[in-house]
């Protein structure tokens, strides 16, 4: 894969010419019963974004032209139709008309009847069912991409959609559908029709500004920068880096990786970890995460500010600041989290309390811990600085985990001195654990201000005669890390100093 597609020269170019031209009889369909529910609850909902349907729309072309790439790979497709894939916007502010057009797979007229069909088959019982639970009020926000019934939401900004599409297969006509979302649709062949699909939305009188180009501009480049295909909007290119989280990370080089991570962390400097992660089960994940470079500050570490990954759905992005896909004290991570799981329009109410999104977080924070862990055996110095740098996250995560094994997978990376390491040396609990003596149930540790202070404490003294191992612990709160953590691997994280009164009581 090239560089990051950064457009140097901003060439014009459009596909949207207005030769359709709809002739021959045309059908009148009646819409079934659960479509035409639906669509009257979409089209009447009064919810807040419905800038939802631009989403939805780019999403459905983005996923006709992946299926048509995917078609183009396998050789399914007849050579003379090698169009480029692309996505094109226009606005027209004086007819109030917004019109997407796609060189994607298309539509066959049976298509074009079924997929209203099913989508609001499938879409409708689930979808009504979840309704009575909602709000009716905010049916849009959290359901309509849920239940694929994206290319409905057009109806709540237009009162008359117009789609034009020519499917893929061989010899397919052009085809018209047209309709105003109450209770009919027609359907007709059509001249000058290109292949793929081009939708047209006569904007309702409360919905003009979907006719002014810097309102889409705005919400194409907030929403859909990583779609992997050109978008263009009245013929100027506005996505540009492509989705690095989809590429395989042999094709990306540490420039792709340093540019990207600026762009989603808003930052200056470099990362100093990236992690590549892909993963099909339980949950589909695409996932790119990275490590800042520059020490954060204290101010850093309380603040939440821009932290919380970039969340994305089949490369359409649903969240720009989703804070909790990870746990809090893994903040300090940056990144872009692409699961075609999570619905479309996740809103942060469903965020905060789906299933779905707690299964995300577990898998992704086992994975991050992991990681971590392989880091500090491939690259033991790195892995120092990065704990000096950012160990305090993992302490926070010790005593915030409620979950044991949680704790113990982050107490896996901390390191600390020894009375058996050299001064400057830190080992971890697990390389303590596998050097105890035999029948020794106890991980011993020892706060002191300096190792001088602990090889003469009188506390120490009892252990050094036994030879048993004493972790020195400089920093008062990994003492009240430890006696949180209280177990590691079954074996209990004692202070040596309650164990001189042990002695005393058995002497
Ligand atoms: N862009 C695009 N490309 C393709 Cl291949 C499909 C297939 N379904 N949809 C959604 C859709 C659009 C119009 C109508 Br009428 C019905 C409908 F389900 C698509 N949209």
């Amino acid at each position: 894969e090239s560089e990051t597609t950064v457009q140097e020269t901003e060439e014009y170019h459009t596909i949207i010419k207005n030769t359709e031209q709809g002739k021959g009889p045309t059908d009148k369909h009646e819409f079934q019963a659960e479509t035409r529910k639906l669509l009257d609850i979409v089209a009447k909902s009064l919810y807040s974004d419905k800038e939802v349907f631009i989403r939805e729309l780019i999403s459905n072309a983005s996923d006709a032209l992946e299926r048509l790439r995917y078609l183009q790979l396998k050789g399914e497709i007849a050579g003379d139709e090698k169009t480029t894939l692309e996505i094109h916007i226009a606005t027209d502010d004086v007819k109030k008309t917004f019109t997407i057009q796609d060189t994607g797979i298309g539509l066959t007229r049976n298509e074009l009847i079924d997929n209203l069909g099913t989508i609001a088959k499938s879409g409708s019982k689930a979808f009504l069912e979840h309704l009575k639970e909602e709000s009716a009020g905010d049916v849009g926000r959290t359901l309509i991409g849920q239940f694929g019934v994206g290319f409905y939401s057009t109806f709540m900004v237009g009162d008359t959609v117009e789609v034009y599409t020519r499917s893929y297969h061989a010899n397919s006509p052009g085809l018209k559908w047209t309709s105003d979302g109450s209770g009919t649709y027609e359907v007709s062949e059509a001249d000058g029709v290109q292949r793929g699909t081009k939708i047209v939305v006569h904007l309702k009188g409360d919905c003009y500004d979907f006719a002014k180009e810097d309102v889409i501009s705005g919400v194409v480049k907030r929403y859909s920068n990583f779609v992997g295909v050109p978008i263009y909007l009245n013929g100027h290119r506005v996505n540009i880096l492509q989705a690095l989280w989809m590429t395989d990370p042999r094709d990306v080089t540490e420039t792709m990786h340093e540019e990207f991570y600026r762009f989603i962390a808003n930052a200056y400097d470099k990362p100093r970890y990236h992690f590549h992660y892909k993963t099909d089960a339980p949950l589909n994940i695409r996932a790119l995460f990275y490590v800042p470079e520059y020490k954060p500050t204290l101010f850093d570490m309380s603040r939440e500010t821009d932290s919380g990954l970039t969340l994305y759905s089949r490369r359409v992005m649903i969240m720009a600041k989703a804070n909790n896909i990870l746990p809090k004290w893994m903040r300090f991570i940056r990144g872009v989290v692409d699961s075609e799981d999570i619905p479309l329009n996740l809103s942060r109410e469903l965020l905060q309390e789906s299933a779905l999104i707690r299964k995300l977080r577990e898998v992704l924070t086992n994975r991050v811990l992991r990681f971590f862990a392989d880091q500090a055996k491939k690259e033991p110095e790195k892995y120092m600085s990065f704990y000096d740098d950012y160990g305090l996250f993992f302490r926070e995560g010790i005593v915030t985990t409620a979950d044991q094994n949680q704790r113990e997978a982050v107490a896996k990376l901390l390191r600390f001195e020894s009375s058996k390491s050299s001064s400057g040396e830190r080992i971890s609990l697990d390389d303590y654990a596998s050097r105890m003596k035999a029948g020794e149930r106890n991980i011993y540790f020892l706060a002191a201000p300096s190792r001088h202070l602990a090889e003469t404490s009188p506390y120490y003294e009892a252990f050094r005669k036994r030879d048993i191992e004493v972790l020195f612990l400089y920093e008062a709160y990994d003492e009240l890390v430890l006696m949180n953590l209280a177990q590691y691997d079954r074996k209990n994280l004692r202070s040596i100093e309650n164990e001189l009164h042990d002695d005393k009581e058995n002497t």
